[in-house]
């Protein structure tokens, strides 16, 4: 539909500020009230670009002639606008009249939209019905009376005339208008002349107007120039000065940059060392802040805190796709705290040992776990378990993934890394046990794959010793390195029960608990420790309600929860120091005895969910894990192993009794060196004067050979006086006589048989041949080979000359051990001193055997053998014996004195027989050996 607001003949406008034509293509006069309209203004190129809203001052309707019985005549709407340098140059096309304002309105839109033509459309609707005018009349008789009504057929007698005269007119207007139509075509055609003049003219005008403009744009620009550049030379002028100031400043300022870079200098090393200083106190405070955490953590090992570390899961994929949002807050918390938001706002704060966020990676989360390792090897026990809601991550946290695993093989992977940094002074054994509470029952689950019969037997716990639980027919694997230790424990949890739930697709039901058994021995002090680590995966606690749980996971469900509870009644029982814990209430409570009960190290994993859903489950997990931080049990105890160490005690104990007695006996036997030495000493002193006496007696014994063999020869002189006496009487009374040369003198036996003869009849004077023919041997050398040429069976034989007798005197006091002259056999004569050494070892044996505290007979017997065996070994200790038996038997005798008479005798005739008994033996032995004295 064509817009009814335009102008079928646009207004031309001039704007003579802009040097622009602007074209009023539209007008709104539909307001009644017609003292202001507005009028929208567009440039000659038809685009909107120039708006402006023109005032219009009393428009003015001028209303066409009416003719005939037609009222609506045709209108004009005269106007002039105000605007500043505004030139106008065209008129309005005419408006046909209205009654009313809203009609007039309307007609206005319909002379718009039908322009000069509207006259025609008016003309064609005809005139009233002339019907309707006589009903009319008619009814105003009636009502105004005949007078009035007779002045208006009056009326409408000259209205008829005129309508008659207004018909001629309108025949003449006809004809006029055909000779206006005729002469306005005429007129139109000059008009046009006229408007293409008058267009002409206006853009000659414009031109001439622009180019005034221009010209007086161009005066005023000059007059601006001079005016600017007389500034500029004022400028200049004030630059020029300036520059000179600048110059010199500029000079200055040289100087200063010189004076700036030995600044800057200074300032770049103040800086070096202010960023050092700074990084310095960066190290410093980190530093501060370790230590101030590990001061804590000893305050709280010293305390025997049990440490709680909170870790909150992300939101899952499908909370997220729920549109779930999280409850927790740790932005805004502070190191170890996290909030708790409800509806936007902070509800409460909860302050642990360390908080994980939910972008925290297991190796966060190791790293404040790692101390714990190093507390095992060092000899105690540890117990580190993971609580919380069902689907919240404890089997994440403990377990982990293939990829990214947990804290079960990041600390054993520890332990044997420490393992193998301290095996120069440590040595370590290992052994592992997996095991489950299910359904409050013991499973083994190493045993569950390979001796399923083991599995189902029912396992307890009994107290091995005080304060030690342990579960017999549990299977515990032996391992060496992290390898061997993660298959085992991959064994066990892969036979852990797991199943379905609404919370979690694999949620634990049961409470999954590995047992590591360290057994240390400290090489450089050999002590020994035995300790245990415990890791538990505790089951979740879930609302039944909530999960829906049903038939076997209803009962499972209620089992995780009653030992939970009972968990729960453990750490409230702790925290308040009761004297009595319930530990026995529940399987899991039972086995963590150890552990929670003192003298062990616990760290709990508090597991939480953010989901804002799970709040009211996650503020109970919470407010336990707060109970759970304030429980002390006390400082941690190493687990020294006694066993390993009573025995070593003892094998000291026994080494120390022994060197004791080895002390005692090296003591003894320094003392008796020192006896023996002193013995030795006195023996010396005793042999020199034995040998001075030797000495003696043989110068003693050389003249009473020569006295001997003096008297010896005498007795034979005589002997043969006598015979040769005897032989002349026997000649004289005998005629035949044998010649004294042919008798023998009889051979050396027959001498000597007749010696003893020989010696009764010289008032007892000994003359031993065999000394004689010894001694003769020895001094006389020259005698001994007339000995040997004597001829046998001789009569006798006089070897010296007949001397005077000597009587010989008696024969001294045997004083020496020397065999007597009288002997027979020869002896050797052995060297005294070793004869005298070793009789006296007899002796002192023999007395050290006395003298030793033995009471009885057979004893003494004993000992006596053996000192008297020990003693005669040789030929020369045979020669010992023999002279040794009377003195050990003397010593026997002085070292017994102080028993009884009875006891005296019984000992002495005891050992007297046991000595010659032996030196029997000995002689025998002798004789079987060839050696014969
Ligand atoms: N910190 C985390 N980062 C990424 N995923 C996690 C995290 N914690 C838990 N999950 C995921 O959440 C899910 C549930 O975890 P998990 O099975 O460990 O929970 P749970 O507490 O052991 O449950 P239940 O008590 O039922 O056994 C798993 O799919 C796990 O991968």
């Amino acid at each position: 539909m064509e817009d009814h607001s335009q102008w079928h003949d646009p207004l031309l406008l001039t704007d003579v500020s802009r040097q622009q034509q602007t074209l009023i293509l539209s007008h709104d006069i539909s307001s009644t009230n017609s003292d202001s309209q507005s009028i929208e203004m567009r440039n000659s190129e038809g685009t909107s670009g120039l708006h402006q809203s023109l005032e219009i001052v009393s428009p003015q309707l001028f209303t066409g002639p009416s003719t005939g019985d037609t009222s609506n005549g045709r209108s004009m709407l005269g106007f002039s606008l105000i605007a500043p340098d505004l030139v106008v140059c065209g008129s309005s096309p005419d408006i046909p009249k209205q009654s009313s304002a809203a009609e007039r309105a309307a007609s206005i839109v319909l002379s718009l939209e039908e322009g000069i033509n509207g006259l025609e459309a008016d003309a064609s609707r005809g005139s009233p019905d002339s019907s309707n005018f006589s009903s009319f009349w008619h009814s105003a008789d009636d009502i105004y009376g005949s007078e009035v009504t007779g002045g208006f057929k009056n009326l409408q007698g000259d209205h008829d005339d005129q309508k008659k005269q207004l018909l001629e007119a309108r025949i003449v207007i006809e004809e006029l208008k055909k000779e206006n139509e005729f002469k306005s075509n005429e007129c139109q055609k000059a008009l046009n002349s006229l408007h293409e003049l008058q267009s002409e003219l206006m853009r000659k005008s414009m031109h001439v107007g622009s180019l005034a403009f221009a010209v007086e744009g161009q005066v005023k620009e000059k007059s601006k120039w001079l005016s600017s550049l007389s500034g500029l030379k004022r400028q200049l002028k004030i630059l020029k000065l300036d520059q000179i100031k600048l110059s010199e400043e500029a000079l200055k300022y040289k100087d200063c940059l010189g004076d700036m870079d030995g600044l800057r200098s200074i300032m770049q090393a103040s800086l070096a060392e202010q960023v050092s200083y700074h990084d310095e106190l960066k190290m410093k405070v980190s530093e501060g802040e370790k230590k101030r955490k590990e001061l804590y953590n000893k305050v709280l090992e010293l305390k025997g805190n049990i440490r709680v570390f909170c870790r909150c899961r992300p939101l899952n994929l499908e909370e997220i796709a729920t549109g779930d949002k999280a409850a927790i807050d740790f932005e805004s918390a502070r190191d170890g705290e996290l909030t708790i938001r409800s509806n936007g706002f902070p509800r409460k704060t909860f302050k642990f040992d360390a908080v994980f966020g939910p972008q925290a990676d297991q190796a966060d989360v190791f790293e404040d776990t790692a101390p714990f390792a190093t507390s095992v090897l060092d000899g105690y026990n540890v117990c580190i378990f993971a609580y919380g809601q069902t689907g919240t991550g404890k089997t994440f946290t403990m377990e982990g993934t293939k990829d990214d695993r947990g804290v079960n093989y990041r600390t054993l992977s520890e332990l044997f890394h420490i393992m193998s940094e301290r095996q120069k002074i440590f040595r370590y054994e290992i052994c592992v046990s997996v095991l489950e509470v299910y359904n409050e029952q013991i499973r083994d689950l190493l045993a569950s794959g390979t001796q399923p019969t083991v599995a189902s037997k029912r396992l307890e716990i009994r107290q091995a010793s005080e304060g030690v639980l342990h579960v017999p027919g549990l299977i515990e694997a032996h391992v060496s390195n992290i390898s061997e230790a993660w298959d085992v424990l991959q064994t066990g949890s892969n036979a852990r029960a797991v199943g379905s739930t609404n919370a979690n697709e694999h949620s634990s039901r049961s409470h999954c608990i590995h047992c590591v058994m360290v057994k240390g021995e400290n090489l450089l002090n050999g002590e020994f420790t035995r300790s245990k680590l415990w890791l538990v995966d505790l089951a979740g606690s879930e609302r039944i309600a909530k999960t829906e749980a049903q038939g076997e996971r209803l009962k499972e469900a209620q089992n995780i929860n009653r030992s939970l509870s009972a968990l729960g009644d453990v750490i409230s029982a702790l925290a308040n120091k009761s004297a009595y814990i319930p530990f026995r209430n529940s399987k899991l409570t039972h086995l963590l005895q150890d552990s929670l009960g003192g003298d062990s190290k616990a760290l709990m994993f508090l597991q939480i969910s953010p989901n804002e859903n799970d709040l009211s489950e996650t503020i109970c997990s919470l407010n336990f894990a707060s109970r759970v931080k304030g429980v002390e049990l006390g400082p941690a105890k190493k687990q020294l192993d006694n066993t390993e160490f009573m025995r070593y005690k003892q094998l000291v104990e026994k080494t120390k009794q022994e060197a004791k007695l080895k002390d005692l006996q090296i003591k003894k036997m320094e003392e008796t060196v020192h006896n023996l030495e002193s013995k030795v000493k006195d023996k010396d002193q005793k042999n020199k004067n034995l040998q001075e006496k030797v000495k003696e007696l043989e110068a003693q014994l050389l003249v009473e050979r020569k006295l001997a063999r003096q008297h010896v020869d005498t007795k034979i002189a005589e002997q043969q006086q006598q015979q040769m006496r005897q032989q002349l009487e026997d000649q004289n009374s005998a005629p035949t006589r044998h010649p004294l040369a042919a008798k023998t003198l009889g051979t050396l036996n027959d001498l000597t048989s007749d010696l003893p003869r020989i010696i009764s009849d010289h008032n007892n004077q000994i003359c031993p041949s065999s000394f004689l023919l010894s001694s003769e041997k020895e001094n006389y050398p020259e005698t001994a080979e007339l000995l040997v040429q004597l001829p046998k069976r001789t009569g006798r034989a006089s070897l010296c000359p007949t001397t005077q007798r000597i009587p010989i005197a008696s024969n001294p006091r045997r004083n020496s051990l020397i065999p007597l002259p009288m002997t027979v056999h020869h002896v050797p004569m052995l060297p005294f001193p070793p004869l005298e050494d070793e009789r006296d070892e007899v002796e002192n044996s023999l007395e050290a055997a006395i003298c030793s505290p033995i009471s009885s007979k057979k004893k003494l017997n004993s000992v006596v053998r053996r000192s008297v065996q020990k003693k005669t070994k040789s030929p020369f200790q045979q020669q010992l014996k023999k002279g040794g038996v009377n003195v050990g038997v003397d010593k026997v005798r002085v070292s017994i004195g102080s028993r009884g008479r009875m006891g005296q005798r019984v000992l002495l005739g005891n050992a007297r027989r046991v000595v010659t008994r032996e030196a029997k033996k000995q002689t025998q032995k002798d004789k079987e050996r060839g050696w014969n004295f």
